[in-house]
């Protein structure tokens, strides 16, 4: 709608109310900034896409104040079994089922249309931020003022016109606000197809596990998954010679199923074949316009991490922008967000690439130098989370790029809904480390008991954490902190959703 006295003015413009769209949109409403969401279609997607999110994830559902609504709708994954054709086990990422220093555990399997809904439901809690379903954006014209953000309400074929300070492309693979941005694709080189075949359980199948199991088979390598409720799905290889669409025709999917599963026990809800890519996009910002997910970067699935790199990227970009348009940073911050989080995207794509490449077992020696393979037993294989690619990062300091801690305080509750989407100082003692530049929150030994123990832990006296949860680094002595803290001007201040 526009009146006479011009277009309606947001902070922000999200294009796409996926998952990253919707967890950017609650952080922003968090932060207190006006936010529209443009999404083309009318509802949430109801089949399965993403189905699995790790202890990272949880802990920004956390921030936003959702995880308890979210909760009820996920299951703990024990974690992947790589199998050779015999079913022999040559891969054990087994995942540990105690609580990870994020305060979570380590990995979560969902619906994505059910997460979808209570990011959606959380949007009501802002006033300030606004969803426009049905609404294709076809023009972006950014001037120094802002962006002029021209869309199609597509259930009137109405025209309509707003501006923003900024706007965030969460518009997926096919991304019109890349396309604007003008990017070129970094190609890491695995492009393959895969049937994806969601199910549906008629009756129990308990011996199908709660693993997801990567069947490590040359001549059709496969991945089970075990989803929530009576969910069940398989991906498998599309030979070369195979159509596209012949595979994916009911009768050849049940052939190709028939090793696990028969129509005695399931229907099929979905089968489709996917061209699985690993691309970046190799600008992420260009001025008032920025990528977020799909948009900048594409994973094959194997290791469940396409929809947490999206959801790092709302983490991470969001109290930028908070501190650019409300704080008063220069824009250059903004630059921070594709230095930090490119590499640290890059690092997941490749790793899951090799672990293609474990799968499809040509590359099976290649792959197993993730570990040293022992006689007769399987290679027990832990994936580390990358660092934060160089930004705001003082790289010469301890932790520097690491996620911190959650702790648990004194009074039983949690540090981060202690402190809200904001930058904290952890300090053995407030009295040593009070420092001038007051406003920034700080946990101290008297708040947790494990505070004192992790900062000998790591020879440290202070760290600095920003709000999405990241070192930029820890200081040993005064002069350290005063150096990390001069990396935070201003500081921003949002208190806890929870
Ligand atoms: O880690 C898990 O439990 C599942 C990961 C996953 C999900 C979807 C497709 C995959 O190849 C792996």
């Amino acid at each position: 709608m526009q009146d006479k006295s011009g277009p309606e003015e947001f902070d922000v413009v999200i294009v796409g109310r996926g998952p990253v769209g919707a967890t950017l949109a609650n952080l922003l409403g968090l932060c207190g900034l006006r936010t529209l969401v443009l999404e083309r279609e009318a509802r949430t997607y109801h089949l399965p896409r993403a189905v699995h999110f790790d202890d990272e994830c949880m802990r920004v559902f956390q921030t936003i104040g959702l995880a308890d609504a979210v909760l009820p709708h996920v299951i703990l994954s024990p974690g992947m079994l790589f199998l050779d054709a015999d079913g022999k086990m040559l891969l054990d990422w087994s995942r540990p089922q105690t609580l990870t220093p994020m305060g979570w555990n380590l990995s979560y399997r969902f619906h994505q249309p059910d997460l979808e809904d209570v990011l959606i439901a959380g949007l009501a809690r802002w006033p300030h931020v606004s969803l426009r379903s049905r609404c294709d954006v076809f023009a972006l014209d950014q001037d120094e003022n802002g962006v002029r953000v021209r869309y199609e309400d597509l259930s009137n074929g109405q025209l309509s016109e707003v501006r923003a300070s900024y706007v965030i492309g969460c518009d997926g693979a096919r991304s019109l606000v890349r396309r604007v941005i003008g990017s070129g694709m970094d190609d890491l080189g695995f492009h393959e197809r895969w049937l994806v075949i969601d199910v549906l359980l008629k009756r129990e199948r308990d011996d199908l596990g709660d693993y997801s199991l990567q069947h490590c088979d040359p001549r059709r390598p496969a991945t089970y998954v075990r989803g929530t409720g009576s969910r069940r799905r398989w991906e498998i290889t599309v030979l070369p010679d195979e159509d596209s669409n012949d595979v994916a025709q009911p009768t050849k999917v049940w052939e190709l199923l028939s090793r696990w599963i028969t129509p005695d026990d399931a229907e099929l809800e979905r089968a489709a074949v996917y061209t699985f890519h690993s691309i970046i996009a190799q600008q992420w910002r260009n001025g008032r316009l920025l990528l977020a997910g799909d948009s900048a970067h594409q994973t094959p699935p194997f290791l469940g991490q396409g929809m947490c790199a999206g959801i790092r990227d709302a983490a991470n970009l969001a109290w930028k922008l908070a501190s650019v348009i409300r704080g008063g940073a220069d824009a250059s911050l903004l630059d921070t967000y594709q230095s930090e989080r490119q590499p640290h995207v890059r690092e997941f794509i490749e790793l899951a690439i090799r672990l293609g490449g474990v799968i499809n077992t040509k590359a099976i020696e290649a792959g197993l130098a993730a570990g040293q393979p022992r006689e007769n037993a399987p290679v027990k294989l832990e994936v580390k989370k990358p660092l934060l690619g160089p930004g705001l990062v003082l790289g010469d300091l301890p932790l520097a790029g690491h996620l911190a801690p959650q702790f648990t305080l004194k009074d039983g509750s949690r540090s981060d809904d202690r402190i809200g989407y904001s930058h904290l100082l952890i300090v053995e003692s407030a009295t040593r480390f009070a420092h001038p530049r007051a406003g920034i929150n700080i946990l101290t030994s008297d708040d947790a008991e494990g505070i004192g123990p992790w900062l000998r832990e790591h020879g440290i006296a202070a760290a600095l954490v920003r709000p999405d949860r990241y070192i930029p680094g820890a200081a040993r002595n005064d002069a350290e902190l005063d150096r990390l803290i001069a990396t935070i001007a201003p500081p921003i201040h949002v208190p806890s959703a929870a």
